[in-house]
This record gives C-alpha cells, structure tokens and sequence, in this order.
C-alpha cells in the first residue's frame, strides 16, 4: 500500500502553530514512510474562505519547505460532491429535513433542561409527502441529513488506540445545507476517497466527525462501488501558553507572525515535530532529519502548551548552526552587503534572531558613542593598540600588553575595553569582533570620540 496523507486547512484565517503541527505531522509521516502528500484547501465555506487566506497559507507551507506531491481545491469539485450526493440518495441514506436554526436550537434546549444528550430526534425521517409538500409551499427548502445505521462504531487510532461510538449517540449529520451547498463532512470523506488517502491525521477536535465519517466512507464506497475507510491518528491539540485554544479565526500564533519576529522555519519545524512527544525538543537542521525520526508512536496523549521561550531558544540553536553561504542572501536583504564570513562567524553565536546580525554589524562599522569610565586606562589602551594587519589574535596580544601596563586583570581589564569599543557590557567575542572594527575606529572609540 502506498501511503497517502492529506492537510487540508481550511484558508478562513492564517495558519497558527495548531494547524502547523497538523501539516508537519503528515509531511513528515509521507516522507518517512515514501508516500505522497496532498496539500487540500477546504474551502467549500463560502462565507469565510478567502483568495488571500489560501494564498497565505500556500505561501506559509512553502516557506516551512513542506511541498507537496498534489493540490486541490475543493471549490474546483462541486460536480464530485453532486455525484456523491446523488449515490448516497438512490442508497436512501440522505433524508430531507425542514427545520430552521431556531428551530433546532430550541430543540437542543428543551433536551439539555431534561439533562438528555441534544441528539437531533429525526422528526424529519417521519414526515410524508404530503408533510414535505406543504412545508415547502410555505417555501421552505430543504437541508439534508446522513441517515446513520444503528450500531457501534470503532476503529483503531494509531495515537488514541481503540475507539468505539454508538451511532444512536450521535445527531445525524447534516451534508447539505438549505443552498445545496454541500458541508465539510461530506466533501471531505468524497476527497479522502477519490484521492486515494489510507491515513488521516489531524487534531482530536475531529473524533466526533470521525465517528460519523467512518460510516460515511463506508456508505459512499457501497453506493459507488469504490473506496474503503482510512486509518485515522488524532493528536491532542496544542493550547497556548495559558492553556487557551487556538483559532485560525482569531488569529493566534500565526505563522506569519511569527515569521515577522524572525522565527527560523527549521527552529519551529523542530518545535512542532518533537512537542508533546517522547523525544527531547533539540533544534534539527532539515526536515529530512526529523523525517527520519519521525514516529506517531512517540506523541503523548496530554495538551502541550506552546512556550514561546522554548521556540527562541531552538530559534538560537538553528542560527548558531548556519554556515554563511545559507545566509548571505538573507543578510544582504537586511541592507548587509558587505557581510562575510568572518563577521557572520564572528556574530553568530550571539544571535537570537537573524535581524539581530544588523545591530552587531552597526557596532562594527557605524559610529557609536563609546562608554567610557577611566579615561587614562583608555589612553593606555590606545596606546598599546597594535599596528595592522589584525587577526583572531590581536586580541589576545594587545590585552596582555594592557594587563602588564595598568596591572587591570579580568572584568576589570575586559569589561572596559568592551565598553569603550561596542558601547555594550555584551557580545561577540572581542577577539572576532576587534579585526572587524578595525584600528582606526578602535582608536578613535578608545580616546571617546563617536566613530
Ligand atoms: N490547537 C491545535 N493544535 C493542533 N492541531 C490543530 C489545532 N487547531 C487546529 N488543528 C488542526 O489543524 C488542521 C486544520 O484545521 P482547521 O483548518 O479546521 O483549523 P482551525 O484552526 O481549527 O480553524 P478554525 O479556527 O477556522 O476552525 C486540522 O487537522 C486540525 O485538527
């Protein structure tokens, strides 16, 4: 069997860190196991699905690196959806029901006062012809509803285990809305189907329309004589740092933002592959290397909080790791055209986020205004300062010079010399970072001028 695994968002909002873990899971899943990856819009919500939103999101997804093998969209199968709509009708598993929203919701209500589960109570299946008729005289227009077999229903979730519903515990779901238009439940199990999908993996907010899909997978491969039910895995959810849900509609944690903070796509790829998972959250340097790791077996069943401290710290981890050839484009975007090797070696290791590189490249050559405490320790300094050319150990040469003047040793002799040459009591190491200042400047910063 070909593996075969789908994300498939829906672009009513930008991609959050939830739905991040969704994509990464079945990416890393098809890759590990050489299968296929399809990357699905589900955008059969008219209402709040948007040209931008999917644009967004594509561009997120190629951002991360996670490609994908197929596309659709699901607007583009309105005649996919009447075909299976029809089937299901002549199997006589889709009835018409008349009730308006106010109607059920009151339904719900009355149920809920007498503490009884509010499961839609199928009046609709006991109405004639003739009931249909007048009700839709008064022009009321059908929406319809899945007829579902009584019965248990089970499968074996490779995250949860065993799972098993019984049907009568669960409303009828709704497939079609009074518009015709079909609903996610159904246009998605069609897609699975036709696509050929053996696993779906998604968030546990989807067990209760697993339930109800796994009979439709079933109904609609006896009415079309093709298909069979997948695998499913449910992954616990991801909550914010305080616990709180996510939402694409409310705009949390976006990818997007978090890119505009400087987020590295391989610092949250290793964020997301390894949260709430046995393994230890260390940074990766590929998806190839958390796809070779990658096993659904080690996601625990807990709700993992996403710590943004945890993300700045791998963010780090990848920045220390990165060569300058992988950076240089990036660095020249930033205004920094004459970065190279050495100041990218020299200003790596103090980096929490790429942009961080400007500011490390300005105390290198932009003036500043040097700090100065004790002005004849400064002299001394300058005095002692080597002749060009510099290298990594002119560093070194020059303070032992400055110790033997002035008798200064360790914080005392390193500390100043900090300050009056970068204006900052932190940095690169001054062993990097003095052949980049360069003499002259060095000079003129030592006897407190701003250069
Ligand atoms: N907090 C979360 N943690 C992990 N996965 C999530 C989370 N929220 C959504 N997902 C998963 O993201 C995938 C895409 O879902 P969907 O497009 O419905 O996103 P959503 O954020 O729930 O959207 P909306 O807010 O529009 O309902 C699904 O597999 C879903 O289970």
């Amino acid at each position: 069997m070909t593996v075969a695994v789908r994300f498939a968002p829906s672009p009513t909002g930008l991609l959050h860190i939830g739905n991040l873990r969704a994509a990464l899971t079945n990416w890393l899943f098809a890759r590990k196991a050489g299968g296929s990856f399809l990357f699905r819009l589900d955008d059969t919500d008219e209402e709040r699905s948007t040209p931008e939103f999917a644009a967004a999101i594509e561009e997120d997804l190629r951002w991360l690196g996670l490609d994908w093998d197929r596309f659709a969209r699901e607007s583009d199968r309105y005649g996919r959806y009447d075909a299976a709509v029809a089937a299901l009708k002549r199997a006589g598993r889709l009835y018409p029901c008349y009730e308006t929203a106010e109607e059920l919701a009151l339904k719900r209500a009355a149920l809920l006062s007498q503490g009884r589960p509010p499961i839609y109570d199928r009046a609709a299946l006991r109405l004639g012809d003739a009931d249909r008729a007048r009700l839709e005289a008064e022009g009321r227009r059908p929406h319809w509803r899945f007829r579902l077999e009584p019965g248990e229903i089970v499968w074996d979730d490779l995250i949860q285990g065993h799972k098993s519903f019984q049907a009568a515990d669960l409303s009828d779901p709704v497939l079609i809305r009074e518009d015709g238009r079909p609903l996610y439940t159904l246009t998605s199990v069609v897609d699975d189907q036709d696509f050929a999908i053996t696993h779906i993996i998604r968030g546990e907010d989807h067990v209760t329309n697993t339930a109800v899909q796994v009979q439709l997978f079933q109904a609609l491969a006896e009415a079309e004589g093709q298909g069979g039910v997948p695998v499913f895995a449910h992954f616990p959810l991801i909550a914010g740092a305080e616990g709180e849900g996510l939402s694409k509609r409310l705009g949390s944690f976006s990818l997007r933002s978090l890119r505009e903070q400087g987020v590295e796509p391989l610092a949250l790829c290793s964020y997301m592959a390894k949260l709430g998972t046995s393994d230890a959250i260390e940074a990766r340097l590929s998806l190839a290397e958390l796809a070779a790791e990658f096993d659904l077996a080690r996601m625990g069943r807990g709700t993992p909080r996403f710590d943004p401290e945890e993300l700045a710290r791998l963010n780090a981890q990848v920045l220390h790791a990165q060569p300058f050839a992988a950076v240089q484009e990036r660095l020249r975007a930033l205004g920094l055209d004459g970065a190279d090797d050495a100041f990218w070696l020299a200003v790596r290791p103090n980096l929490t986020r790429l942009a961080d590189a400007l500011d490390w490249w300005q105390v290198a050559h932009a003036p500043l205004t040097p700090v100065i405490g004790d002005t004849a320790f400064a002299a001394a300094a300058a005095e002692l300062l080597p002749s060009e050319p510099w290298g990594p150990e002119t560093w070194g040469a020059w303070t032992a010079a400055v110790k033997e003047r002035t008798g200064a040793k360790g914080k005392a002799l390193f500390l100043p010399l900090r300050l009056a040459l970068t204006a900052r009591e932190h940095g690169p190491e001054l062993k990097t970072l003095l052949p980049l200042i360069g003499r002259e400047r060095a000079l003129k910063r030592l006897s407190g001028r701003t250069a």
